[in-house]
């Protein structure tokens, strides 16, 4: 029959029903077991070894068929670590190609069998090409994986975290799908790495050199000590905000990683990986954008805060200011609340500011205004006045109350010991809401019995 190989009518059913295997096998493992199965049958069952060639030019056991007889031979084999071992064994070799070059070796001790070269070499081409092809589809569940990491990524932003906490949640997925070993994100002068990375001094050198030449480059290829390194910009809206860089220790093309000369001109990244890490880096640039607003706003609110506090809070004492004061007493006329306002002064304080010092008079206001609220109920309101005058609005208390409250009040400072060896007293004036008080009477009646607390010889309470 012309165009057939001379090879037995069964064999030649066999061989054609194997090709059919290896080009349909599933994964790389199943791919191999069909592979050396049928070697292993042609090869005059001779045991069947395959290697694979690592980045390092040296070879590692993959697979070999079968596993159970012949424990010594495989002995034998895992003693093999480079070609050099390889070819010294006197096996047949033959090469398997990946998209690269040699991806590894398939070896068995010598056979004799009929026509064997064509059909093997048949036999391993189809198995490289099933190979390259698993790879790309290997490839493609990498970018499916990718895209569900940046569905998740856009999840996280809308919680409060930090660069450091994306690089924990996803640093892990991202080398899976990247098959990188290191992960580093340079902004705004910080490094925030995750798995292997190259010392943080080179690095940073490397990304400063990018900055100045390559700084329109969407991603470039690192060399020296942080070869294997792919480092994409990190840019939104044409602003540069940094770079993400990935770190393999695998070129594209291992065989000829021992030579040094070619060492720095080597790539360790297809096109689509690179193109991969770009649409990583603009989400990457996205998020980080969104966790910087996310921070603004934070502070911007905090620091609204700060300032509507700083409306309302006298900052030496921390009790109401007199301007919210102010806005309290006019609240309570215009609510026609029953309330008293007690309005108190230190008594001599002047004397205590020669004396002391400035700095222990705002001390011993401070001690007084925490005394005070201690002994005021939750709902009565508090402020400085200005100086060494506070005024307390007590609501819906009887005349009786109010005076019990202001002579409590000096007892209790009286007996209070202050930073100083001096007795501190105060003066207070104490008057009720009358109908159709305006805010100016309620004051005036309150500083006018203060003062008359002051002329009875102080340390006393009066009424108006
Ligand atoms: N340390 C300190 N002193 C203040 C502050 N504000 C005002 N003063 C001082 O408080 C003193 C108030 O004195 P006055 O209330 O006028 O007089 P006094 O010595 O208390 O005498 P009487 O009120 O008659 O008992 C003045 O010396 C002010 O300079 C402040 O924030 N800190």
């Amino acid at each position: 029959m012309s165009g057939v190989p001379s090879t037995p009518a069964n064999t030649f059913d066999d061989l054609c029903h194997a090709l059919g295997l290896i080009s349909s096998s599933k994964t790389p493992p199943e791919l191999f077991e069909r592979l050396a199965k049928t070697l292993h049958k042609l090869a005059d069952n001779q045991p069947i070894a395959l290697y694979r060639r690592l980045s390092t030019g040296n070879l590692r056991l993959a697979y070999c068929y079968p596993l159970e007889n012949n424990l010594a031979f495989h002995h034998a084999l895992l003693a093999i670590h480079c070609y050099d071992d390889l070819a010294a064994s006197k096996l047949q070799l033959y090469e398997l190609n990946g998209e690269h070059g040699v991806w590894g070796y398939i070896g068995h001790p010598p056979a004799a069998y009929a026509e064997p070269d064509k059909w093997i070499q048949l036999l391993i081409d189809s198995a490289s090409q099933r190979l390259r092809l698993l790879k790309a589809e290997c490839m493609v569940t990498r970018q499916l994986g990718l895209k569900s990491r940046r569905r998740l990524l856009y999840r996280d932003i809308k919680q409060p975290t930090s660069i450091d906490d994306i690089l924990q949640h996803h640093g892990a997925s991202w080398c899976d799908i990247f098959q990188t070993e290191g992960i580093a994100l340079a902004y705004q002068g910080d490094l925030h790495c995750f798995g292997k990375c190259p010392s943080r001094h080179p690095l940073f050198h490397q990304l400063q050199q990018l900055n100045q030449h390559n700084a329109h480059d969407e991603m470039t290829e690192l060399n020296g000590s942080c070869q294997g390194g792919m480092a994409a910009q990190l840019r939104v809206a044409n602003a540069a905000l940094g770079w993400l860089v990935l770190f393999r220790q695998q070129p594209l093309l291992p065989a000829l990683a021992a030579d040094t000369t070619l060492q720095g001109s080597l790539s360790y990244w297809t096109p689509l990986e690179a193109s991969m890490t770009i649409e990583l880096a603009d989400d990457l640039a996205v998020a980080i954008t969104a966790l910087e607003v996310v921070h603004l706003n934070r502070q911007l609110t905090k620091t609204n805060q700060r300032l509507e506090s700083l409306t309302r809070i006298d900052p030496l004492t921390k009790c109401w200011n007199r301007y919210y004061t102010e806005r309290v007493i006019e609240d309570a006329i215009h609510s026609s609340v029953n309330f008293a306002m007690l309005m108190f002064d230190i008594d001599d304080f002047k004397n205590i500011n020669d004396t002391y010092g400035h700095a222990t008079g705002d001390d011993i206001l401070r001690d007084m205004a925490f005394l005070v609220q201690k002994t005021l109920r939750d709902d009565d309101h508090f402020g400085r006045w200005g100086g060494d005058e506070f005024i307390i609005i007590v609501k819906r208390v009887s005349q009786d109350a109010c005076l019990q409250l202001a002579n409590r009040l000096c007892h209790n400072v009286e007996q209070h010991i202050f930073s100083i060896a001096d007795p501190l007293t105060i003066s207070i004036g104490l008057t009720l809401v009358q109908p159709d008080d305006q805010p100016r009477q309620l004051f005036e009646r309150a500083d006018q019995s203060m003062y008359l607390a002051k002329m009875a010889g102080k340390n006393q309470v009066f009424l108006c």
